[in-house]
């Protein structure tokens, strides 16, 4: 693994302590399914922002990623190496985007610090998250990077959906179940971008999701079966999911939608400030010290999943976490 000069801080003296700066730009993490359209929202977005005169602060999380479309002020694969990792650990291409998350987690102190001093000049900073979504979402480098980003900022997260992959009402049911789950994980304003609305126009989702009957109507049409059943139950416990979320229907590829993306995020900053920040700073200050302490504990551990992880059966005791160097991109 290519891995140069180090860093010296760590998480413990830069995780703040005091609670959320809610002056500071908001922070978006992107996530998706594989396909959805993650990184051409991320593109569509920034050359939006870009052309208003208010550009964004980019960061790819993704280390598999061939190109980038976009200009990335921040880039994992500056850091770690994918290729580097499989080979070293004698990894999948899923166990080695978990395991280089892993790695440039044990050093995104770094990578707020940066995001923290640039603030005056972006309108906000978005995060492009790895294709295998469960890499970010269920991974506790995931965590931690939503987390310590939330402690630091007003931290939105973006559903990406394929909306012509949700035509049909049970597969519509299973996306906004797995959304369910990513914001009971994460408590954070949640939005739902349903994409490439120039292949399909999601308006019969977002129907779905303010009318009850209407859903139900389209699941009689698609006829009856165990999980048709399955989505009217699971119909009635997500109206109150809803009820909480924003959606909005764009294309990345024409650049529909945008405003109403903007608009979204602005109202979700809005929500944060008056919801979710009171809660963020009562707990940060009952827990100050405790909240440093956890915060390292995890990253102790991230430190040695990687030998967990290897296939090889090889020991790696030395990770190059010392070594590695973050740097925005030149
Ligand atoms: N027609 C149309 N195609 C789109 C749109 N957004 C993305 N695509 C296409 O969908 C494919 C996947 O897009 P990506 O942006 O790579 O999706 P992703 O979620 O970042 O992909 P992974 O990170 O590999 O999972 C590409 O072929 C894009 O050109 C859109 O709004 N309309």
């Amino acid at each position: 693994m290519e891995a140069t000069c180090s860093t010296s801080t760590n998480m413990e003296t830069e995780t703040p302590t005091s609670g959320p700066d809610a002056s500071l730009p908001p922070a978006v993490i992107v996530l998706g399914m594989a396909g959805s359209g993650k990184t051409s929202f991320v593109q569509r977005l920034t050359s939006h922002l870009h052309a208003k005169g208010t550009p964004p602060y980019v960061v790819n999380l993704d280390p598999a990623v061939h190109k980038l479309p976009y200009p990335a002020n921040i880039d994992i694969r500056d850091t770690v190496k994918y290729k580097d990792v499989m080979r070293e650990y004698g990894l999948g291409p899923n166990g080695a985007i978990m395991t280089s998350l892993n790695l440039l987690c044990t050093r995104f102190d770094k990578v707020l610090s940066l995001v923290r001093q640039r603030a005056p000049q972006y309108s906000m900073c978005l995060m492009d998250t790895p294709g295998q979504i469960e890499a970010f979402t269920w991974s506790a480098s995931g965590s931690i990077i939503t987390d310590s980003l939330a402690s630091q900022q007003p931290t939105v997260i973006v559903y990406i959906v394929d909306s012509a992959r949700v035509a049909n009402p049970t597969t519509f049911m299973s996306n906004m179940l797995y959304a369910c789950s990513i914001l009971y994980r994460n408590k954070l304003p949640f939005i739902i971008v349903f994409n490439k609305a120039d292949i399909v126009k999601p308006t019969f989702a977002m129907k779905w999701m303010q009318d009850f009957e209407e859903f139900l109507a389209a699941l009689d049409e698609s006829g009856s079966s165990y999980t048709s059943d399955l989505s009217r139950s699971f119909a009635l416990v997500l109206d109150s999911f809803y009820a909480n979320l924003r959606s909005v229907a764009v294309s990345s590829m024409t650049g529909e939608g945008m405003v109403d993306v903007e608009k979204a995020i602005e109202a979700s900053i809005e929500e944060y400030k008056k919801d979710y920040l009171p809660i963020y700073e009562k707990t940060m200050a009952n827990k100050k010290q405790i909240d440093a302490t956890e915060m390292q504990k995890k990253i102790e551990a991230l430190k040695k999943e990687p030998v967990l992880l290897s296939m090889s059966g090889d020991v790696v005791e030395n990770l190059p976490i010392e070594k590695m160097q973050i740097e925005e991109t030149k």
